[in-house]
């Protein structure tokens, strides 16, 4: 046992009481700083626009807010650990699901403390009524696209907040003799400014990028925002509805994505990033997230290849298990640990498109679009993935 470890044991009991001390206080503080909600409600709502839909309906989802972030806070100096690994992307690609299946590991943790994702699935499973209320867990930060403010986002002490205590971490490696964390947001691998951040914050960790057939990624994305209620002004259901606009970067656009990408540390995040990234008016963002060769290659810049992993959606699907247990020998957690039994996701967990499907038109102008960027990463990867199909 390690000597951090054998104190930390020893401390037990009066670790324990903070941990309590800090439970009680976070549960009066919505009744004591109703600007911190305000304050965290907008913070969230910069991360994640469609947060707003959820926070309408959602009740007490600000005074849920203000106690988790403030139990966090107070148990900061409990709080060591930065991520040892992400689910780094990409949207609706799987990883929710995969995240759930890692935090099935007892040497594995997610967030602690801060599940915004958690209000908001609950929400979602209310209006999609798939069920699957309180059995999703996703456990997404948003840390580095703002959900903690736009200057936060190269704070460690404010990333450290997210993740367990150290109880967590030393009652696990005493036994089962490994602890992990990881952090899950698909929108990092989408989003050019998160790779520099990334590093500076956790440069020996490992990235896992779950990746899907584009066509079906961006229309699975479309029909999340709309059943959340985001009043989305293009569609790939309709025929006219991307047919006739042009898909092309304007230049405004391709210099806006650059300076962010160039954008020094220690500079806040444009104040209309999350606003554009998930614009209502624009198609272009939500397909650019789907060109994941230019996404990989800003990640290639900054991390090793050996520190990534691409998964297929497709074999995910087939054959959850054992991807699962690739993933797990991949980010350092031993898959044949006695303690760990691989369970089967519930039916809940797969969304419901509905009957809605892309129009054929759009169909066969996406395959176009998506060409060249198919063909990079098929290069990049050095192998095929099972939706290349025979034009890639
Ligand atoms: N095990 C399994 N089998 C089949 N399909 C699965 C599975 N896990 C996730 N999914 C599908 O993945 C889509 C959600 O992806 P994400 O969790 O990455 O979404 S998100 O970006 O985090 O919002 C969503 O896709 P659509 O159903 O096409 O919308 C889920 O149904």
């Amino acid at each position: 046992m390690e000597r951090q470890d054998a104190l930390t044991l020893a401390a037990l009991p009066l670790l324990g009481i903070w941990l309590l001390v800090a439970r009680i206080l976070s549960m009066l503080t919505p009744l004591l700083a109703p600007w911190l909600s305000y304050l965290l409600a907008q913070r969230l709502y910069y991360a994640t626009p469609f947060a707003v839909y959820a926070l309408r309906s959602g009740g007490g989802a600000k005074a849920i807010l203000t106690r988790l972030v403030v139990r966090r806070y107070l148990t900061l100096p409990l709080r060591p650990h930065l991520p040892h690994f992400y689910i780094v992307g990409f949207p609706k690609c799987g990883t929710t699901s995969m995240c759930t299946y890692l935090k099935q590991h007892p040497c594995i943790d997610g967030l602690d403390g801060l599940p915004y994702h958690e209000i908001l699935e609950k929400w979602v499973g209310r209006v999609s009524g798939s069920g699957a209320v309180g059995t999703l867990g996703g456990g997404e930060s948003h840390f580095y696209v703002g959900a903690l403010g736009r200057s936060s986002t190269t704070s460690t002490s404010a990333y450290r907040s997210f993740f367990p205590t150290i109880v967590a971490s030393t009652l696990a490696r005493v036994r089962h003799g490994n602890w992990l964390c990881f952090d899950a947001c698909p929108v990092h691998a989408c989003l050019p400014h998160v790779p520099a951040r990334m590093k500076a914050m956790t440069p020996n960790a490992k990235l896992v990028f779950m990746m899907r057939d584009p066509l079906a990624a961006v229309i699975s994305g479309e029909l999340m925002l709309r059943d959340l209620g985001m009043p989305l002004q293009w569609s790939t259901l309709g025929e006219h509805d991307l047919a006739g606009d042009s898909l092309a970067e304007t230049e405004e656009d391709s210099a806006y994505w650059a300076a962010v990408e160039k954008l020094p540390l220690d500079e806040p995040l444009p104040a209309d990033l999350m606003q554009r990234f998930y614009s209502t008016t624009d198609p272009r963002p939500a397909l650019r997230a789907a060109k994941y060769a230019d996404c990989l290659d800003r990640f290639l810049r900054a991390f090793p290849k050996e520190n990534m992993m691409f998964v297929d959606f497709a074999d995910f699907v087939a054959q959850p298990e054992a991807t699962v247990r690739s993933v797990l020998k991949f980010v350092g957690a031993d898959a044949a640990l006695p303690a760990y039994a691989f369970k089967p996701m519930p039916p809940g967990m797969q969304g419901k498109p509905r009957g809605r499907t892309m129009h054929p038109a759009v169909k066969q102008r996406l395959r176009q679009y998506y060409r060249s960027s198919n063909l990079a990463l098929q290069q990049m990867l050095g192998r095929s993935l099972s939706w290349f199909g025979e034009d890639v």
